[in-house]
């Protein structure tokens, strides 16, 4: 059993790029890092009807189940293996499997709200907030959303207006004077290089040694 050195925070709006950050700092460490992805932790909607689990505000605090995701970043953190929930963004609900998660060296947790629930950031070693300005991140979301999470143009548009802009102003942007890093520009060369060698410098220090 493996009891994690390190926990990363990767925190930051919609589009900034923290999925690609974390995928390529551990890039050549993956075996050593547990990711976990805030969004497997929205609350599950599945009893909803598709359209009025289309029209949920998704980036609002309350969206989450927290009580879930403190629970498993302290087992995690504890060296205990977790059943970790997996999302459907094309359904808006949860999937009915989960993913057998076991701990490894480093730990990073990743998403909008990685950097707002006091205990969480507590637990956290080392804060990151991934900055890029608004119209990037909007362009970006419009390619991703339509491309890989089967939405209208239209659609895209009207949640961030409606939701996505004033959550990320009131809720999101506000946990970047928590961050001990801010990186602009998401997986920017030198942030990467940076935050991966701290990566593996846990990584080889947890190397065949159970804490
Ligand atoms: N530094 C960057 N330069 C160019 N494109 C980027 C950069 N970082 C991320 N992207 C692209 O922007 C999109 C959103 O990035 P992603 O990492 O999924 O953002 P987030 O997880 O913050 O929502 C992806 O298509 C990704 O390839
Ligand atoms: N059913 C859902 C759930 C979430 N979203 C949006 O996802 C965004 C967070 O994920 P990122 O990878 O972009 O950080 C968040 O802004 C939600 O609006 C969604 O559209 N549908």
């Amino acid at each position: 059993m493996t009891t994690p050195s390190f926990a990363i925070g990767i925190a930051g709006g919609t589009g900034a790029g923290k999925t690609t950050l974390a995928r390529e700092m551990v890039d050549g460490h993956a075996d050593a890092v547990t990711l976990i992805p805030i969004d497997n932790y929205y609350d599950d909607l599945g009893h909803l009807p598709f359209e009025e689990r289309a029209e949920a505000n998704y980036d609002h605090p309350s969206a989450f189940e927290w009580e879930l995701l403190r629970e498993h970043l302290d087992a995690l953190l504890d060296g205990d293996a977790v059943e970790m929930p997996q999302y459907d963004f094309t359904e808006h609900r949860r999937t009915e499997e989960t993913v057998h998660v076991e701990p490894t060296d480093v730990v990073v947790l990743e998403g909008i709200f990685a950097l707002y629930d006091d205990v969480i950031t507590a637990s956290l070693d080392l804060r990151v907030y991934v900055e890029a300005d608004a119209d990037v991140r909007i362009l970006r979301r419009i390619e991703r959303d339509v491309v890989e999470r089967g939405r209208d143009i239209e659609d895209v548009i009207e949640q961030y207006r409606a939701t996505v802009k004033p959550m990320h102003e009131r809720y999101v942007e506000p946990t970047k004077k928590t961050a001990d890093i801010v990186v602009p520009e998401g997986a920017n060369g030198v942030a990467v290089d940076l935050l991966a060698e701290k990566v593996r410098a846990e990584s080889t220090a947890g190397l065949g040694l159970d804490r």
